[in-house]
């Protein structure tokens, strides 16, 4: 490892883990765990295992999730583009499946970006119920706002908000809540060095009192009977079972259940915690010197229903969303888009049937996953499906609209194997020479959408973002 560790974190992690202390260590000699996780709202495992030109070891506690070798590059392959699977650490892929999120949920990710939980959350969900996946930083919201795009994922609003501004909007709300919190990221000095340079013992203390906020705005918006899961990234106690022990004693409606059978994963350690808590033999810890993966804490809690019978969750008035535009000016929008349904999507059907979910803000249309859901005075970045912009009447497909269907909904595609120039062609932006019927084309790599091109004469006009084309 380039960088030293810092003495502060070993004698204490030496302290703590007294004779298994000399195998943790060595695991810093090891290199980082590198994985993937397949979308099943594109593929199946299976086919995606018979089509995968990468070696891949199944991950034990996440069924859809694979361990891949040093040297290979996922992130780099037209199949990543189109959204066939996220890359994520192992280890990272527990905290979701804890959730256990159903379809049709009302699910909050409230520590969100770049997105690995959310669109694990999202894929668990199947399409049915509501995702919010929300992140207060300005920047890294556009990244998990890209991932949600790039999954194909339709029922997401993103918002880039504080916990408690939601908090004050979304009181019993959600049925599962995941804080993935911000943490001193001792679990990823082997992923990324940086960290080690980031860290100090008063980043812990800080990091421990931002989650403890955090879990308060969760709390506040967990319906009764509803599941919060907490996560960090790092080993320090403070911030694992200190900080469920401190949230525990103010909540006495939350009890932590059972998470894991996977024997490589640890049970959380009462005795780390003042006063020592039993319960949080519940917990889990994920350990890189006893398993293939990096350094993780995930904890899963319930929220009891109260002895008179819960208030069921406050009914949302029925409003505008931001600024939407007039009646008027969505009636056209829907217009252009039937009429483009009618002549580029004709096998789509009655997939997005509900009138009342179409959304314009100035010329862009969305279709929302619970149009009655008041967001105003929030910050949205994304209000689920962005199907189009509206040019002088008639719409022109979103890059996400590619994403989210399939090339059997399309009249007209252009189908290219992976290793085609031509596909390589396209993501780079260039114009490509083809026969083919005129009109909007949905561009796939072994038949999977991967983004738009409008064909006039022989050549396929290109439509792929200028800001994801390969350089
Ligand atoms: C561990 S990362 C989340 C990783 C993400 N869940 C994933 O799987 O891709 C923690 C995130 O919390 C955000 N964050 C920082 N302070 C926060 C706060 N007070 N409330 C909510 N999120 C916060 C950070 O910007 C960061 O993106």
């Amino acid at each position: 490892m380039k960088n030293a560790l810092p003495t502060d974190f070993t004698m204490r992690m030496q302290a703590l883990l007294k004779e298994e202390y000399p195998s943790f260590l060595a695991s810093y000699e090891k290199p980082f765990i590198h994985g993937l996780r397949v979308n099943p709202l594109k593929t199946e495992c299976r086919s995606f295992l018979a089509l995968s030109p990468f070696p891949l070891e199944p991950v034990e506690w996440c069924p859809l999730g694979f361990r891949y070798g040093e040297g290979v590059r996922p992130g780099k392959h037209p199949y990543h583009a189109a959204g066939l699977y996220y890359l994520q650490e192992p280890s990272a892929m527990f905290p979701a499946v804890a959730a256990d999120v159903q379809p049709g949920e009302n699910v909050l990710d409230l520590c969100a970006a770049p997105g690995g939980k959310s669109t694990q959350l999202a894929a668990a969900l199947r399409g049915e119920g509501l995702l919010i996946a929300n992140e207060p930083h300005p920047t890294r919201v556009k990244a998990l706002s890209q991932n949600i795009e790039r999954l194909g994922i339709q029922n997401a609003i993103v918002t880039n908000e504080t916990p408690e501004r939601l908090a004050e909007r979304f009181p019993l709300f959600f049925d599962r809540i995941l804080v993935d919190a911000p943490c001193s990221g001792e679990g990823m000095f082997r992923k990324l060095p940086e960290a080690i340079e980031d860290w100090s013992l008063e980043k812990v203390t800080e990091c421990h009192r931002t989650q403890l906020s955090i879990l308060e705005a969760a709390a506040t918006m967990l319906k009764p009977g509803g599941t919060l899961v907490y996560s960090t990234c790092t080993f320090a106690p403070l911030e694992n079972e200190q900080t469920l022990v401190s949230f525990l004693q103010r909540h006495s409606d939350f009890a932590l259940m059972p998470i894991s059978s996977v024997p490589t994963i640890k049970s959380g350690r009462p005795e780390w915690s003042d006063p020592p808590q039993p319960s949080l033999v519940h917990t889990a810890r994920l350990w890189p010197h006893l398993l293939e993966g990096e350094g993780h804490f995930v904890a899963k809690l319930v929220k009891a229903f109260t002895a008179e019978g819960d208030e069921p969750p406050r009914k949302q008035a029925r409003k505008k969303n931001g600024k939407a535009e007039s009646a008027a000016g969505q009636r056209e929008a829907v217009a252009a888009w039937m009429a483009f349904v009618k002549e580029s999507l004709p096998a789509l059907g009655d997939r997005y049937p509900d009138s009342s979910a179409f959304l314009l803000f100035g010329d862009q249309l969305y279709y929302t996953p619970h149009p009655g859901l008041d967001l105003t005075g929030l910050r949205i970045n994304r209000i689920g499906l962005h199907i189009g912009t509206l040019k002088k009447n008639r719409l022109e497909p979103s890059h996400a609209l590619a994403l989210a269907i399939q090339a059997s909904d399309a009249a007209r595609t252009a189908n290219y194997r992976a290793d085609d120039p031509d596909l390589l062609r396209y993501l780079k932006g260039e114009t490509l020479t083809r026969d083919g019927e005129n009109g909007w084309t949905l561009v796939c790599v072994d038949g999977y959408p991967i983004g738009w091109g409008k064909q006039a004469q022989e050549q396929l006009k290109n439509h792929y973002p200028k800001g994801l084309r390969w350089l």
